[in-house]
């Protein structure tokens, strides 16, 4: 955590980044792609997995059948859900165990509307910004949009979250903001971030 804000690293792949991320002070999450169109999409198993870090992955629209499989083999703690699934999909897997963050796009107001209707059968919200490919867009979205947010569910802040995103971050400030999702602003390539530039950022945070 970094100013008790909760630090994901989404869209993670090779053993070696991963190892080197989850060592970076502050990292509490990290993120694995399981949408097929994602060009961080991660199929075969690392080999690493992050062990103090909690894993977590992410789907669009997926069968439940796939997510208990992937949450099997890849020890998630948590599943990130980033198309249209229901609060009733989202009661049934979280009754398997499985702890919840439901992504939303926002773009405008009414965008929050539905959010309420999640709020006993999520553990987390995320916060996006609106785009055609469901995730990493890499463009924020207007963060006063989210004063309009008055529900129980904390929230991670997500889209578009870069090295010159400190200061804003320190401004902006929501009784349920939990942390910061970072993506692909922090890439070397899709999959593959820059522990440099995370290390950075983090400090530039902290200060
Ligand atoms: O990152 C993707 O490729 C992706 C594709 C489909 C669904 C979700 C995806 N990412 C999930 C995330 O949690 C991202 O970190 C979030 O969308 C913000 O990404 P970015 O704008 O690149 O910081």
């Amino acid at each position: 955590m970094i100013n008790g804000k909760i630090i994901k690293v989404c869209g993670m792949r090779e053993a070696e980044n991963i190892q080197d991320v989850e060592s970076i002070e502050g990292i509490d999450m990290l993120g694995f792609i399981f949408y097929p169109k994602s060009p961080r999409y991660v199929y075969e198993l690392p080999a690493y997995l992050p062990i103090h870090a909690r894993r977590v992955g992410v789907f669009v629209n997926e069968d439940k059948q796939i997510i208990s499989m992937y949450a099997d083999r890849f020890g998630l703690n948590y599943v990130q859900l980033h198309g249209n699934e229901s609060p009733e999909y989202c009661r049934s897997l979280h009754s398997t165990g499985l702890k919840i963050i439901k992504a939303f796009s926002v773009d405008r107001p009414k965008d929050l509307r539905k959010v309420y209707d999640y709020e006993k059968v999520c553990d987390l919200f995320l916060f996006d910004t609106k785009c055609e490919q469901y995730g990493g867009s890499g463009n924020q979205f207007d963060w006063s949009i989210l004063d309009m947010y008055n529900g129980h569910v904390p929230f991670l802040l997500s889209g578009g979250i870069n090295s010159y995103s400190a200061n804003a971050l320190k401004e902006f400030k929501h009784p349920r903001l939990a942390g910061y999702d970072l993506n692909s602003r922090f890439e070397l390539k899709p999959g593959e971030k820059d522990p440099e530039r995370i290390r950075t950022f983090l400090n530039e945070l902290k200060s």
